[in-house]
């Protein structure tokens, strides 16, 4: 196994009386585009700062590359963050402020230069070089953040929100693009988000944080499709989550069990290998791509349906009677390696 690039040993931060971080293990491999998603005070962007050493920890301990930096200064760790503000000198120009960091290390001017201008190449806004960063769209803003960090050559790249001021559209683009980024550098990449479409679409694996604490570590597939707790489930994507006697009515199965919207068919036929309920529509909502019902079941259990919006005809309208099905297979027992289903395991 190659050194992970990042470890994290049972690490802890509190403030005052605030337990921020509660107890984090996690590896990191060299190389990879990691995500830490959780709601808002869930912890992610103090785990970001320990590993920058904008903090220190309560205890545990921070390792990279195999080495203890737990009380190490931040400008004597091999990483660079990248914040939400992108946090840009106005007065100098975008070449002169993605060639700072090397003019602080004492990096002689025409390697300077070059370095920057490379960097400029890569996020792949030569032609701005000259302008000053308020001459700059949003999105440009934030490459050039980016290209400040890249030029640094890090092991280890810490990004805080990068694209949260951006709007969605612009959003959407940049995702793709620093993916695309990352792949082409080969530098480990630490994504802090909030916004779970985001993880799923650029990360090779995910923490799912919540109180301080994680939930679950996968990929994406894996955190959608197998959700370790009701937690992830519930925040990664919507579920349709039933425990106890409310599983008993709709799967058969005394167990928290996770239903996607986007698995159920309106259907008046139940085949061999599915499961049905009938129900009355209570809401229905035009989302453009898609249609969303709630459907009251005739046991009492909303249930949230997603259909793609193809037919030319809305499936369904309020106060409706209908029927659904969905294949037992993707009703998942949360926490658990298999569905409920007993034969044939969805991969
Ligand atoms: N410097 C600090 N002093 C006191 N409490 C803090 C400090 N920094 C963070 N906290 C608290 O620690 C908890 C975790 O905060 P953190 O910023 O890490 O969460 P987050 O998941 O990044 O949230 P957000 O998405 O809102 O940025 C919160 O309850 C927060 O109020």
């Amino acid at each position: 196994m190659p050194e992970p690039s990042i470890t994290l040993r049972g690490l802890r931060k509190t403030f005052d009386r605030t337990e921020a971080v509660r107890g984090v293990d996690l590896d990191i491999a060299d190389g990879e585009f990691f995500s830490l998603l959780g709601p808002s005070g869930s912890g992610k962007t103090t785990v970001l700062r320990l590993i920058a050493g904008f903090e220190l920890p309560t205890s545990g301990q921070i390792l990279l590359d195999g080495k203890d930096v737990s009380r190490t200064a931040p400008f004597d760790r091999d990483v660079n963050t990248v914040f939400q503000d992108y946090a840009l000198f106005p007065h100098m120009s975008v070449l002169a402020n993605v060639e700072y960091g090397l003019k602080v290390k004492g990096v002689r001017k025409a390697e300077r230069i070059q370095r920057a201008e490379q960097a400029l190449e890569t996020v792949r806004l030569p032609q701005v070089a000259s302008r000053k960063p308020a001459q700059l769209s949003g999105g440009q803003r934030q490459r050039i953040a980016l290209a400040r960090a890249l030029v640094n050559r890090p092991k280890v790249l810490l990004l805080d929100e990068p694209l949260g001021a951006l709007d969605l559209k612009l959003r959407q683009e940049m995702q793709i693009e620093l993916k695309k980024i990352q792949r082409e550098v080969g530098i480990t990449f630490v994504f802090v988000t909030h916004d779970q479409e985001e993880a799923l679409t650029m990360s090779d694996r995910i923490a799912v944080l919540a109180d301080g604490r994680i939930e679950q570590v996968g990929t994406p597939v894996q955190v959608y499709e197998r959700p370790a707790t009701d937690f992830v489930a519930g925040f990664v994507g919507t579920a349709n989550l039933t425990t106890g006697a409310d599983s008993v009515a709709v799967h058969g199965v005394d167990a928290t069990v996770s239903l996607r919207p986007e698995r159920i068919q309106i259907s008046s036929t139940v085949a061999a290998d599915e499961r049905g309920a009938s129900g009355v529509v209570t809401d229905v909502a035009y989302v453009g791509s898609q249609i969303r019902l709630v459907v009251r079941l005739d046991s009492g259990i909303d249930m949230i349906v997603v259909t793609p919006n193809t037919a030319a005809r809305q499936p369904a309208a309020t106060g409706d009677q209908i029927r659904l099905a969905w294949k037992a297979e993707h009703a998942l027992r949360v926490g658990a390696t298999e569905s409920v289903s007993t034969e044939g395991e969805e991969k």
